[in-house]
């Protein structure tokens, strides 16, 4: 059975068609990439299915329970988790605070364990800050744990945004844009978080980038989308090799 499904979406803003009859799925572990010209539709696909907005047709399944239209945070906890192109940080709070926070919808002590100080409060604390960390580690961003989000570079911005929503325990990770802003340097090392990431959790991957050497290197399966519809699918060959993908993308030439 697909991990995520998505039968003939189509969502109009007024009278344009920002997605049309799309399609997807998306099998456990998968990492799918979708492309596309500004515009074409790709973010609002991950509203979409992240339920910031509702589609005006079609019908999303996760991991065999319909979720069409639900609200995001309920969407969130059954396994969604993502980024956004435009960071959503609090840019006053530390690195620490922001995963953590995340990790609460994981915690039950409840009012009053939160108001006494119970033992399993403290428990659940600890645990808290020990996931907190390692996933800062991973992401290579523990050694700023204590520092305030408006004081770092992008680059690791972008990483506490990721260790953010791989609190939540997800099992996809949407990633809008992954790479936007970054170096070549920071390129490269985001795509070894991602292959970090993508093993040691198994997690399936949906991710939009612009960058398509990132794209290609990473994704198994590719979505190629333009003006709202999906015009080619396949692995990283099959669309480098599409004379449509070419046309949309590059003129005539070969995609590398
Ligand atoms: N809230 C909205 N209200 C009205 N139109 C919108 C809204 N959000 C997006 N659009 C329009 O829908 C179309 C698709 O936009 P979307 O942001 O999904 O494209 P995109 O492929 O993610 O682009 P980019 O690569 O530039 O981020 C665009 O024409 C955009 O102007």
């Amino acid at each position: 059975m697909a991990l995520l499904s998505v039968k003939e979406m189509t969502h109009r803003f007024g009278g344009l068609v920002a997605v049309n009859s799309y399609n997807l799925t998306l099998e456990p572990g998968q990492i799918m990439g979708l492309i596309g010209p500004n515009g074409a539709g790709k973010t609002t696909i991950f509203n979409l299915i992240t339920g910031i907005y509702c589609p005006t047709e079609g019908k999303i399944t996760f991991n065999g329970q319909e979720i069409t239209g639900l609200r995001p945070h309920y969407i969130a906890s059954l396994g969604l988790g993502r980024t956004f192109q435009d960071l959503r940080l609090w840019r006053h709070m530390t690195v620490l605070e922001h995963v953590k926070m995340a990790r609460y919808s994981k915690i039950d002590y409840g009012f009053t364990g939160a108001f006494l100080g119970t033992p399993k409060r403290k428990k659940q604390e600890a645990q808290a800050t020990e996931v907190a960390m390692s996933l800062l580690e991973m992401l290579g961003v523990d050694s700023l744990a204590d520092q305030v989000v408006l004081n770092l570079p992008y680059g690791a911005q972008r990483r506490v945004e990721m260790a953010r929503a791989l609190a939540t325990d997800p099992k996809v990770l949407f990633l809008d844009e992954p790479t936007v802003g970054m170096t070549p340097e920071e390129l490269s090392q985001m795509i070894q978080i991602i292959r970090t990431v993508h093993q040691k959790f198994g997690l399936a991957i949906f991710l939009i980038e612009h960058r398509l050497k990132f794209v290609m290197e990473l994704c198994q399966r590719i979505q190629t989308l333009v003006f709202g519809q999906v015009i080619a699918e396949g692995n990283p060959e099959e669309i480098q090799n599409n004379p449509k993908v070419i046309e949309a993308y590059l003129g005539e030439e070969k995609l590398d």
